[in-house]
């Protein structure tokens, strides 16, 4: 693992740091499982895709999606980077709103969003909903009326191709449970029912192909199935789209074998391939928006933990266990996920040993990595996982009642708790007792 990658050094201790702070020093405050971000690292990759719209003249709007990570704070930073903030339900909208993002930057989501949520966004006057389906439309025009209310929204398209990642993260294939299928008719039915509704402003479409996608190719075939869609509705309806939102799904590195394009690369091809159809269609040229999410927060966070037990089977498998799992990251679980680590109070050492690292969930699915080779461990080191920073803390969970990790920010050589230990008292906070 090529440690140059990642926005971690390694100080005269042979400790891992985070902007030159001691990761040791921070479990010995913070304990353990903890997550750690270079906010710093956050700040950087907010701005690649900024600088590149802002670079080519384009009007955009890149939008933090939030289900990435969300808590107040990363919410405050992407806000000072300038950033929208896409949200898909009233928990994400409530923490957007108590971080003091402007209500008209927040872009409401979501594949069932219900009456009250709707009811939620109109209230606080969110900047957009992207709508996902038809029982949408008929809700949020019933209510539309019932507010007196008019609202932008975008439709969600699938165009019906499935982009380069894990089956559970792709979104833009033809059996998908998102948005209007452009194939069979529906999008198009749905386009009619939206603009018929007068306070409904259509402001452009919405597509999102899928998660963690390494190549240009999609979002270019992507943008171009949209495009034969608007040049069509342009002919018939005189439709003229002033959003084309292309969503997320930028990918990064979570071990040496992911080779991700540097943000602008992407955000390069989506360009050009908007304006290349523009110019085809003769149309003027639609503001840009996308909604990144691992790409914004995912390799700016570590986890840490600490080691404890350790299982050798000779000639099947060393197990050395932390003391987190599959409640602080539940990717490896969920979508087979790999990630690389570090032994981080021994950072400097060879890697000479075949470990797999399990977690402590009573589940044998409850494996962080299987085969790395790892510098020589013992009870009580350090292990950092790396790029733990998106759907980490997000899909964290209770599972055998263990209690959710800290959250801790690093800039600027000083560290600051921004999201706190859970505690025994907040896991039975809800139960209430049954006494006879
Ligand atoms: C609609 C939508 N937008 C944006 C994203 C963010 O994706 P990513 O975190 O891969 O950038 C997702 C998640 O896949 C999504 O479903
Ligand atoms: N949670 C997923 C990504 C899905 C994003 C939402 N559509 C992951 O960890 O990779």
């Amino acid at each position: 693992m090529e440690l140059e990658h990642y926005p971690f050094q390694i100080n005269e201790q042979g400790n891992l740091t985070v902007s030159e702070v001691d990761t040791v020093s921070l479990v010995k405050q913070y304990g353990t499982p903890l997550y750690v971000y270079d906010v710093a690292h956050i700040r950087k990759n907010c701005r690649a895709f900024v600088d590149t719209f802002k670079k080519h003249g384009i009007t955009a709007q890149v939008a933090y999606a939030s289900k990435a990570f969300s808590s107040i704070a990363i919410l405050q930073v992407v806000h000072q980077e300038g950033l929208a903030v896409d949200v898909v339900s009233k928990g994400e909208l409530y923490t957007a709103l108590q971080a003091g993002v402007p209500p008209e930057k927040i872009h409401f989501h979501g594949n069932n969003k219900s009456r009250s949520e709707l009811e939620m966004a109109l209230k606080h006057r969110v900047g957009c909903i992207v709508i996902d389906n038809f029982y949408e439309i008929s809700l949020l025009g019933e209510l539309l009326e019932v507010y007196n209310q008019e609202v932008d929204v975008l439709m969600r398209v699938t165009p019906g191709l499935r982009s380069n990642t894990h089956e559970y993260i792709m979104t833009g294939n033809e059996d998908s449970k998102f948005g209007f299928n452009i194939h069979n008719g529906q999008a198009e039915q749905a386009f009619l029912e939206i603009r018929n509704h007068k306070q409904l402003r259509l402001k452009g479409l919405h597509c999102h192909i899928g998660s963690q996608i390494f190549e240009t190719e999609g979002f270019i075939k992507a943008t171009s199935m949209l495009f034969s869609v608007i040049a069509d509705w342009q002919k018939r309806y005189q439709f003229t789209p002033e959003v084309m939102n292309l969503g997320g799904g930028f990918g990064i590195r979570y071990t040496d074998e992911d080779q991700p394009l540097p943000r602008h690369e992407y955000v390069e091809a989506l360009i050009e391939a908007v304006k290349h159809h523009v110019e085809q269609i003769k149309i003027p040229m639609p503001e840009i928006w996308i909604e990144p999410g691992r790409s914004i927060v995912g390799d700016a966070g570590i986890t840490l933990y600490k080691i404890g037990s350790m299982k050798d089977i000779p000639g099947i498998r060393k197990y050395i266990t932390v003391d987190g799992g599959m409640t602080d990251n539940l990717r490896p679980a969920l979508y087979q996920a790999k990630y690389d680590a570090i032994v981080a109070n021994r950072a400097n050492d060879a890697r000479t040993e075949l470990v797999s690292i399990a977690g402590k969930c009573c589940e044998s699915g409850d494996m962080l990595i299987y085969d790395i080779n790892l510098q020589k461990t013992d009870q009580n080191d350090i292990l950092a996982v790396l790029s733990t920073g998106a759907y980490g803390y997000s899909m964290a969970n209770n599972y055998n009642r263990f209690t959710r990790p800290a959250v801790v920010f690093v800039e600027n050589g000083q560290h600051q708790l921004v999201v706190k230990r859970e505690t025994y008292i907040d896991v039975v906070q809800h139960d209430l007792s049954y006494l006879k």
